[in-house]
């Protein structure tokens, strides 16, 4: 097995007397921030005049404009939206990166497709979490952690794994276990991940299997429960006992119709599916329609966030999540908005 490492096998110590800059407070941005300043990190939060300045003021964290959070501090943290990192980067944080310093990433997108190219005197890593900024919060504020990735793209003071570990463990990933990858394999994994299992094929198994029961004439809220909130508690299940955990608090007829209708419907041609997905993120055909789209002002990107924000299964779940108070209501209205601290 690899090596996994854990809060015992960081040194605290080299963040000692640093002071991190946190640039963005956006999901990862507010989580890294509070979570830092909780494990006595000294931090700065980097931002533009806006929403996310008034919350982290209110937050209680000193917030200046990214240049001057840049210039003050030992490593920049850049948790800012990946397609808004190029610019940002160019005009107010390269010009603030002196010798010695970090430079880090949550993500190794713009790195790994050199739409960002650091200068070669500072470290340049990344820790990236294996989770939602707002559960990385959420689960350092409980004593536990999310999971989290690190890779040393260049170290030029000798300490960049150190930095990196101590930085893992101040924002409670290394409770949970901290990895080391590299900026390809981060990037490739990620976005193959969010694409094909975590957000892209969840949602659309979720909404086939919903559109399924309603277009068969059942309640919409019969299938909304069925599909989408029964989800969470077979999937928390998995996450405490893997498939075998979640199987033994199953009945046998549903794990007979798992073993036999499941490979139904995901078949061989969901995964041939998946490896051209693989392969368009590799070969950075996905990179590349990503950021012509952000160029071009997400037209498709808005046309089809519109339409999914109309689905039924939309309307269903709000009417009956308003009557489950115990749901946490994580930031609702930030939805469509931009910042999502
Ligand atoms: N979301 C997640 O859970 C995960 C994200 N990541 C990575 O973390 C990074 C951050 O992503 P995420 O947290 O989703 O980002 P968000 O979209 O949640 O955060 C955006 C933040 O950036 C600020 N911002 C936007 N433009 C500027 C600007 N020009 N100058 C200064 N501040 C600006 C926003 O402030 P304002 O209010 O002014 O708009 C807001 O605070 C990305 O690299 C992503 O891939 C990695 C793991 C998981
Ligand atoms: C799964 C989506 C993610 O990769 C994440 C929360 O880890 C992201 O980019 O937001
Ligand atoms: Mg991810
Ligand atoms: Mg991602």
């Amino acid at each position: 097995m690899v090596k996994v490492y854990y809060n015992g096998d960081a040194n605290d110590q080299v963040l000692a007397g640093k002071k991190v800059a946190i640039v963005g407070y956006g999901s990862q941005g507010h989580a890294h921030a509070q979570n830092l300043r909780d494990s006595g990190v000294d931090v700065v939060v980097g931002l533009r005049q806006g929403k996310s300045w008034t919350q982290a003021e209110k937050d209680g964290f000193n917030v200046v404009a990214v240049q001057e959070a840049v210039e003050q501090a030992d490593v920049v943290m850049i948790l800012l939206p990946d397609e808004l990192q190029p610019k940002v980067y160019k005009e107010e944080i390269e010009p603030g990166l002196k010798p010695g310093k970090s430079l880090v990433f949550a993500h190794g997108f713009n790195v790994h497709f050199s739409q960002i190219v650091p200068p070669q005197y500072v470290d340049v890593f990344l820790v990236a979490p294996k989770g939602p900024g707002h559960l990385v919060r959420r689960t350092y504020e409980e004593g536990a952690g999310v999971p989290a990735l690190f890779a040393i793209y260049q170290d030029v003071t000798g300490e960049a794994k150190d930095v990196a570990l101590a930085y893992a463990k101040a924002i409670g990933s290394a409770r949970a276990g901290v990895l080391e990858t590299t900026f390809k394999e981060e990037t490739e994994t990620d976005l193959f991940g969010e694409q094909a299992v975590l957000c892209g094929g969840l949602t659309s198994l979720v909404k086939a299997g919903f559109e399924t029961l309603v277009e068969a004439g059942y309640q919409p809220e019969v299938a909304y429960f069925e599909c989408l909130h029964e989800l969470k508690l077979i999937v928390d299940l998995m996450y405490e006992g893997g498939l075998a955990g979640m199987r033994y608090s199953i009945s046998d007829t549903a794990q007979w119709g798992d073993f036999t209708s499941g490979p139904r419907v995901v078949d061989g041609r969901v995964k041939e599916e998946m490896k051209k997905v693989l392969e368009d993120i590799q070969t950075g055909e996905f990179a590349k329609s990503w950021i012509l789209e952000n160029q071009a002002n997400r037209p498709v990107f808005n046309a089809v966030n519109n339409r999914e924000n109309e689905h039924l299964i939309e309307k269903v779940g709000a009417e009956l999540r308003e009557m489950m108070p115990f749901v946490k209501k994580e930031k609702k209205e930030a939805v469509g908005a931009s910042a999502k601290n």
